[in-house]
């Protein structure tokens, strides 16, 4: 008998993302350079992440009927007359993934119910999508769902990660990510690309590739000093403060510059050494973080040994809703070496509002 926890959960996980990192794989080379669609919040969606979250959401109600979902996307914008023909690519693309064998037998196993009751119709794969709309909250259990984190990194063609997280009574236990474009070993950039990453609370954090089960255990870097650190931050500036970002780097004397990178890929990149830190400090006031953008990576993270907060260094609070209201921008680190630098996050902003 398996002694991991959560090992069906772990295991249907792993199943749904590689599923969805595939079709994301084969989307993206028909959408990179295109500006998908905007929604109306002004940030993009694509085919790939309305039918990546249809995926991962037909696979998790077929196993686990009485878990909700807190997807990000939903049908609402789909359901307009204008778009007709993006619903048709959804229909073509689910179905297409469902016929797609996966790699291994017993990943592929976990798919046959769900292809023996196929969603078949426009209606059917709408309703999967719009499975994700839990509201979240302290009780019961939710899985955080991500179908393509940094869109904006899949249309330019760069990083971007399929992310799936598991909240129990308000606590992340379980997450899985799936980096398309990441190499699989950091050390040969131009190596095979496809990494999966899983951490089960307490079980320590993993990475495997695309096509094989082995688990191979990942840990965060031991700095013997913080100036030798180097740091990822979002590509995008609006997502994250890239100047507050390189006045913290100079207080803790780190001269390398930033890693920057799309998605959640940050989160495993620090979790298997290669970086140090991860700093998202708010661009804006008012904008609150999205659960399904932190549930995986903050696990994965912790179970590598590092330590993940917000800006004042308080942990993240995942039982608040679909959003971390109880937090302001996010720092992960070495759990040695984080109280040093949010003493470093909070000199850095105490000195902007002088
Ligand atoms: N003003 C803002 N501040 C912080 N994050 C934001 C933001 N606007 C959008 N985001 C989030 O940033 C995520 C991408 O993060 P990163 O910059 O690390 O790649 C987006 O996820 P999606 O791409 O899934 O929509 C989106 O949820
Ligand atoms: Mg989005
Ligand atoms: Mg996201
Ligand atoms: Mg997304």
């Amino acid at each position: 008998m398996s002694t991991i926890r959560y090992s069906r959960e772990r295991q249907i996980a792993l199943s749904a993302v590689l599923k969805a990192s595939l079709l994301a794989q084969k989307v993206q080379e028909q959408l990179v350079g295109s500006g998908g669609v905007e929604k109306r919040d002004k940030s993009p969606v694509t085919v790939g992440d309305y039918t990546s979250q249809a995926l991962v959401s037909s696979l998790l109600a077929l196993h686990f009927p009485a878990d909700r979902i807190i997807g990000e996307e939903d049908s609402s914008d789909l359901r307009q007359p204008s778009q007709s023909a993006i619903k048709d690519q959804i229909v073509r693309l689910a179905s297409e993934a469902m016929s797609e064998s996966l790699p291994l037998e017993e990943e592929e196993r976990a798919w046959e119910g769900v292809k023996a009751g196929e969603p078949k119709t426009e209606a059917d794969w709408l309703a999967a999508i719009d499975r994700g709309n839990s509201e979240g909250g302290a009780s019961g259990r939710h899985w955080a769902l991500d179908p393509i984190d940094g869109t904006k990194g899949f249309l330019r063609g760069g990083q971007y990660a399929v992310c799936l997280g598991l909240i129990e009574e308000g606590e992340v236990v379980l997450g899985v990510m799936g980096c398309p474009n990441l190499p699989l070993d950091p050390k040969n950039k131009d190596g095979e690309k496809g990494a999966l990453f899983v951490a089960v609370k307490g079980e320590g954090a993993f990475q495997r590739s695309f096509t094989s089960s082995t688990l191979t255990p990942i840990s965060m870097s031991t700095l013997t000093s913080l100036s030798s650190a180097s740091f990822c931050e979002s590509v995008e500036a609006g997502h994250s403060d890239h100047s507050t970002n390189a006045r913290i780097a100079q207080l803790l004397g780190i001269t390398k510059d930033s890693v920057r990178m799309d998605s959640q890929a940050k989160y495993c990149s620090i979790a298997r050494g290669d970086g140090d830190i991860y700093l998202r400090l708010p661009v804006s006031e008012t904008y609150q973080e999205k659960v399904w953008d932190h549930a995986s990576g903050s696990l994965l993270v912790a179970e590598a040994g590092g330590v993940v907060s917000d800006m004042h260094g308080k942990p993240l609070d995942f039982s608040l809703g679909r959003t971390l209201r109880g937090n302001k921008g996010v720092v992960a680190a070495h759990k040695d070496w984080h109280a040093k630098v949010i003493e470093a996050v909070q000199q850095a902003v105490g000195e902007e509002k002088k």
